[in-house]
């Protein structure tokens, strides 16, 4: 993406824990996304991967560590959990999952609003942030949207406009939540291509998805979680195999090798 800063060093999470009503739902979770690269979080319904990014994006802090080392959520040398919201901001972008928009905005007002941690408190939209605001509706093929009040698009396309609202914000850094979701078939492609191709420009990408076959054929690295805790994680051949998948997700898989890419592609039954 022009104007994003190149990240030397991908994300590196250590020691997240995070609580709810005295119950454990993140439990001292180690989590890495290398530069430049797709990374796939993955894991059952209820696994902690929201909460998780949510983290991640600063929307919540994780637990004290009385007595030993602290979580840290470090990204290109900077250390998030520390950095003030508006300048982390500037830094990395979440889509969440379901994101709703009840404010009657336009759909280039909505991407708009990406802009603001980029300009100062009392500016209005400037020309490049216009510029910037067309070229993330581009980007994910709603430009013809841009008139269309939020309120009256269908889900799917409702999740590209936040897609473009998070590139608006040009991050160094893409968190996302289930970014498929809603999606038909090759309006998943073209999103998991978007999220290629922002790697390819040196953001790292980190998305959160259900769909295996989808995480295997983009993604480079996979994180996959249980109950609040990292299970594996690493390339997709070595990951996503029946060892590892079988027992979290209680099915039987089977992989087989796509003949084109060379990926994983899995098959499942259930385990009984
Ligand atoms: N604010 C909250 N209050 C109570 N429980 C919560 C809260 N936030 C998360 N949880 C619980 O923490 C667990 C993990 O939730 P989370 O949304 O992170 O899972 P997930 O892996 O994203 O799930 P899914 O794939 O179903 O979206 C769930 O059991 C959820 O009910």
């Amino acid at each position: 993406m022009p104007g994003a800063p190149r990240a030397t060093d991908g994300l590196d999470a250590a020691r997240v824990s995070w609580s709810v009503d005295g119950r454990l739902v993140l439990d001292g979770v180690d989590c890495t996304a290398p530069p430049g690269a797709v990374s796939g979080l993955l894991g059952p319904n209820g696994s902690g991967k929201s909460t998780l990014l949510r983290v991640l994006a600063g929307v919540r802090v994780p637990d004290p560590a009385p007595g030993r080392d602290a979580a840290h959520v470090r990204f290109a040398d900077a250390d998030l959990l520390a950095l003030p919201r508006r300048r982390r901001a500037r830094v990395l972008a979440l889509v969440e999952q379901d994101a709703t928009t009840d404010l009657p905005l336009t759909v280039l007002d909505a991407v708009l609003l990406g802009r603001i941690p980029h300009r100062s408190l009392l500016a209005g939209d400037s020309a490049a942030d216009r510029d910037v605001a067309a070229a993330a509706l581009a980007r994910v093929g709603m430009s013809a949207f841009a008139g269309r009040e939020v309120a009256t698009l269908s889900g799917g396309e409702r999740q590209r406009v936040h897609l473009a609202r998070a590139l608006a914000q040009e991050p160094a850094l893409l968190l996302l939540d289930e970014p498929t979701n809603h999606l038909d078939i090759a309006a998943q492609l073209d999103t998991m291509r978007v999220l290629r191709d922002l790697a390819g420009d040196g953001v790292t990408v980190l998305a959160a998805l259900h769909d295996l076959n989808l995480a295997a054929q983009t993604c480079d690295h996979v994180v996959v979680i249980a109950d609040g805790r990292v299970v594996a994680a690493g390339d997709v051949h070595d990951v996503l195999v029946p060892d590892v998948l079988d027992p979290v997700y209680g099915v039987r898989c089977e992989v087989l090798t796509h003949p084109r890419t060379g990926r994983p592609v899995l098959v499942f039954d259930s385990s009984d």
